[in-house]
């Protein structure tokens, strides 16, 4: 496999990674956001590089189910700071938006890499990404995360995912992207059910036989509630396995809230593979 290019960095994924949250929001589903705080979030980024992190993931806006978009020059307020404070720290910048306008401003500031669960979609947002050398996630929604959870529907949710995801990209390749740019996400909890989401776990291997790296982002999700009958606090050990599942069926990037347990269960998912 080659390597994925992002920015001024390729990542050898021929070993699993680890993509950290670090929420500057005010509302994330799990809690986590650091609204705005700057000091905390670079404190939260200190801490997850020290735990192994392989890249950061900087969000602004949360896309919890029923939440509200975030006015954009917030989100560049809040994102730009940040990008800047740690530039030279040693992995690829994530930046998880799905504005056009963002893209370009976190781009500009120094990302490496745009993380959009909208899948490039809005008008623009393949413009402000083709050029450059940025990697570029595509994950797959339906709906919008306002109403996405009230009656999401797939006659086969792998098939369905699969081709939307590849439908983005085509678009991205023709826009002049390598394909070595590229990631692809299936979106849990983004339009899926229990279900939907538990087959897209296991249809991962026919995702990844797309030809893109896959990132997996079940860190303490309600799906993983659902399993356990655990509140979003308590669901550490359950998004570790999680992770671990998801490499297992073909992951090459988890994106988790806790790297330390993660990157420790990857040492022992690699150590017995
Ligand atoms: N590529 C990708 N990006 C994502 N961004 C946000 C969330 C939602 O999780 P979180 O950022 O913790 O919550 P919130 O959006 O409420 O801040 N999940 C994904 C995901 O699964 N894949």
């Amino acid at each position: 496999m080659p390597n994925f290019v992002c920015g001024r960095f390729e990542l050898d994924l021929t070993q699993p990674r680890i993509m950290a949250i670090i929420n500057v929001t005010d509302d994330s589903f799990s809690g986590d956001g650091l609204r705005g705080n700057l000091d905390g979030a670079l404190n939260k980024a200190e801490r997850a590089l020290a735990e192994g992190a392989d890249i950061l993931d900087l969000g602004a806006e949360s896309t919890r189910p029923g939440s509200d978009p975030v006015p954009e020059q917030q989100e560049i307020d809040r994102l730009v700071p940040l990008i800047e404070a740690l530039q030279g720290c040693g992995v690829p910048l994530s930046v998880d938006t799905l504005k056009p306008s963002v893209m370009r401003a976190a781009l500009a500031a120094g990302a490496d890499l745009i993380n959009d669960v909208n899948g490039f979609r809005a008008e623009g947002a393949v413009e402000a990404v083709a050029a450059g050398t940025a990697g570029l996630c595509v994950m797959h929604m339906q709906g919008e995360p306002r109403t996405m959870q009230q009656a999401p529907q797939y006659a086969n949710v792998v098939d369905e995912v699969g081709a939307f995801l590849v439908r983005r990209t085509e678009v991205l390749l023709r826009a002049g992207v390598r394909r070595e740019r590229v990631l692809l996400d299936p979106g849990f909890g983004f339009g899926k059910s229990t279900e939907h989401n538990l087959a897209l776990v296991r249809g991962l291997g026919a995702l990844r036989d797309l030809g893109y790296p896959l990132l997996v982002g079940l860190s303490r999700k309600s799906l993983l509630g659902a399993i356990t009958g655990k509140p979003v606090e308590a669901r550490g050990p359950a998004s570790v396995a999680a992770a671990l599942m998801a490499v297992q069926y073909g992951a090459a990037i988890v994106r988790v809230h806790d790297v330390a347990p993660t990157r420790d269960a990857l040492a022992v998912w690699q150590a017995m593979s």
